[in-house]
Parts: C-alpha cells; sequence; structure tokens
C-alpha cells in the first residue's frame, strides 16, 4: 500500500514535470532552441522556507495554512514540502509556545528560514508591541530551542523588529564537490529549493567555459552565482538593487576567500546607463568599467524580466546566460535577444514541484 501511494505521488511529479517541459519546450521552440535539459526536484523537503499563519483554539495552538481554491483554512502539524529542519522545528515550537502564555499571545504568523547547513531562523509576528517581558521569554524559547537546533528568534511587530541572535543563517551549497557559504538575511531573496539551487549553478557553470574574461551578472543578489563562478574567470562584477542582500554579497565575498569578485549596489537600469557612460555614479567609484573585457553576461530578473535599454546592452556580449522565473517574460525579451544570439542551450529547473511555476535558463551565443 505505501508503496503504490509512494509511486502514483512520484507519477503525479513527473507528469506536471513534463508538462513543464513541454510548456517550455514549445515557448522555446519560436527561438530554435535546442531540446531543454530538465533538473528534477526531491518531491519531499525541498523548500528552504515556509510561512504559516496562527490557530488559536482554546489553550490549543496550531499552524495553519489556506486551500488555494476554497480559502478554507487547515491544520499543519508537519509540512513534506519544507526542509527536515522547519519540520523538527515545527513540532518543539508549538508544544513550547502553547504553554507560554506571553510569547502566544497575539502571535498571528511563524516563518522559517533554513539552509543545508541545517541552521534556522525563526520569525514569530504579533499584533501587539514586544515589551521586556516578551524578550526574557524570547531568550527562553530560543535556550530551549537551541538543544536541538542552531537557531536565531526573531520578533516583528508593528515598527520592531527583535533579533535574539542574528537575522540570518549561513547557508553551505555543494557546488561540483566545493562548499560555498552564504549569508542568506531573514526577509530578503534567497532561491526556496537549495538542492535544485545547486543544480542551477552547476548548469550555469558547466555551459559557460573557463575563459580568461570577466563576468558581469545583473540582478545578483547575493552572489548566489557570481561567488561559484568566479573560479572560471578573471574579473566578476555582479550588480543588485536590494541593500540587504548586497551587504550579505560583501559577507559572502570574503567568507569564501574571493578576492576578483566586486558587488555593486545599483539597479540594472543604474548600471546600463552607466555602462553606456550617460551618467556617472559615486558606487563605482574606484572600479573602472573601461577595465573590463566582459564576454559573458549572466541576467536573472524578477518576473517582469528585462527592461528594453538592459536589453540592448547586454546584446553587446559573446556569451548571455539568462535565468527566469517566469517563461512568458523570457520568452518575450527572446524575441530581441534572438535578432543578435543563438540559443545554445536551454534548461528547466524545477525550484518550484507541485505548482505549474517553472524556473528556465537559457544560453545564448552571438552570431
Ligand atoms: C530572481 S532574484 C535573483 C537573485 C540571485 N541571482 C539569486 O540567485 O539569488 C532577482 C533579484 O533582482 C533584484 N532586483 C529587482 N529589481 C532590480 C533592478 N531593477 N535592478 C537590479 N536588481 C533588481 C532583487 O532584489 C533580487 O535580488
Amino acid at each position: 500500500m505505501a508503496n503504490q501511494s509512494q509511486s502514483s505521488a512520484e507519477m503525479t511529479y513527473h507528469q506536471q514535470l513534463n508538462e513543464k517541459t513541454e510548456r517550455l519546450q514549445s515557448l522555446l521552440s519560436d527561438f530554435n532552441a535546442p531540446e531543454v535539459q530538465v533538473f528534477e526536484s526531491q518531491e519531499t523537503h525541498y523548500r528552504m522556507r515556509a510561512e504559516f499563519r496562527v490557530w488559536h483554539d482554546g489553550d490549543d495552538l496550531y499552524h495553519i495554512m489556506f486551500n488555494q481554491q476554497t480559502k478554507e483554512k487547515y491544520r499543519v502539524d508537519n509540512f513534506p514540502p519544507a526542509s527536515k529542519t522547519i519540520n523538527d522545528a515545527m513540532t518543539v515550537l508549538i508544544e513550547t509556545l502553547k504553554n507560554n502564555p506571553v510569547l502566544r499571545k497575539k502571535l498571528f504568523q511563524i516563518d522559517y528560514l533554513s539552509g543545508l547547513s541545517e541552521e534556522l531562523v525563526i520569525s514569530l509576528l504579533y499584533h501587539k508591541p514586544l515589551d521586556e517581558q516578551w524578550h526574557e521569554e524570547a531568550k527562553k524559547l530560543r535556550d530551549t530551542l537551541s538543544k536541538h537546533f542552531k537557531v536565531s528568534v526573531i520578533g516583528r511587530a508593528r515598527k520592531q523588529k527583535s533579533v535574539i541572535g542574528n537575522d540570518f543563517i549561513i547557508e553551505a551549497l555543494p557546488v561540483n564537490g566545493t562548499t560555498y557559504y552564504f549569508k542568506h538575511i531573514e526577509n530578503s531573496f534567497t532561491q526556496p529549493n537549495a538542492k535544485v539551487n545547486c543544480k542551477m549553478i552547476e548548469w550555469a557553470m558547466a555551459v559557460c567555459q573557463d575563459n580568461q574574461r570577466d563576468l558581469l551578472e545583473l540582478y545578483c543578489g547575493a552572489g548566489n552565482f557570481s561567488i561559484p563562478m568566479a573560479g572560471q574567470f578573471r574579473h566578476v562584477i555582479g550588480t543588485e538593487i536590494a541593500k540587504p542582500s548586497v551587504a550579505a554579497a560583501q559577507y559572502n565575498i570574503e567568507c569564501n576567500n574571493l578576492d576578483n569578485v566586486k558587488i555593486v549596489r545599483l539597479s540594472a537600469e543604474d548600471f546600463t546607463s552607466a555602462m553606456r557612460k550617460e551618467r556617472t555614479f559615486s558606487r563605482l567609484e574606484g572600479i573602472d568599467l573601461e577595465s573590463y573585457d566582459f564576454g559573458t553576461v549572466l541576467v536573472d530578473p524578477p518576473r517582469a524580466g528585462l527592461d528594453d535599454e538592459s536589453l540592448a546592452m547586454i546584446q553587446d556580449y559573446d556569451d548571455i546566460i539568462y535565468i527566469s522565473c517566469n517563461p512568458e517574460t523570457l520568452a518575450d525579451n527572446l524575441k530581441t535577444l534572438t535578432q543578435t544570439h543563438d540559443i545554445a542551450d536551454a534548461a528547466l529547473f524545477d525550484q518550484f514541484p507541485f505548482t505549474h511555476h517553472i524556473e528556465a535558463g537559457v544560453r545564448l551565443t552571438r552570431r
């Protein structure tokens, strides 16, 4: 019986993955793309983050989620998509909170951030100000949880953020046999599916040959690609708009002992106008863009894809690696990029199993 239900779950996963692959292949077929390479996810424990609402039911207290179709709430005692660390913490946390009137009062949401490193940040969200008594109890909670996990606790309320420990985890990602360390900050963007993320970085490394030229990365976050890829290039410049991600990227550069990577806090649009010498930026002081010999550009934009100027700018480079979480905007951008470049490689990374969301990668080479 157990086997039967396991194999039908597997079929469902693979059926959906096949459907996604066909959808992506068909979108890319307009651009003469080669066969899409597919990188599967695990079927459980693949998500490094999870957020739950909290339900107060008399003396009882539990995590809840909402059915997306019916909008009805349902109780969640364990959550197989989330990492084992999160699942283990859910049980211990709820038992502790249930019996603590100070910590449970007006608690409405619990967010978990974990990593393959098994570090954990738990954020407790409240509809009340957090006072001294709350702090005392939250410290004791962290002490209790610390017997099981390397954990920090964050309290959030209107205009308040109280950190007991750190507001980040240090993630350890194995990529091509080397472990890279990343600061992942609570409430900042990080790839949700760590193991598929490693496959995605390995794919990007495999499709760009080692070379003595330089890499430009737009939308680089905390250096998820730049840092492991630095060994393949002479110099790397990454740009990113979010301040906490840029600060994390600086930490990650040091932590991984790299001396050929620079991350600059600029929007893709502003960096594009700096490259075109239309504007100068104090944040680029000390960086002589003319001294770089960018042969490859990697972009990983948000769902909206690339703006027209950045799109035109990246066409100046021989190799373009485009990572996308929205195949529709990818296809739209490819209408422009394929006027000058051909698609040499295409891939689907199943970051979001059991959903219709597709994460895609395309490498283009100049004709
Ligand atoms: C899909 S995430 C990718 C981040 C990174 N490549 C990674 O793998 O973790 C997109 C990133 O683009 C950043 N971003 C959004 N709009 C931007 C803009 N106009 N210019 C530069 N970065 C931007 C976001 O803060 C986010 O970190």
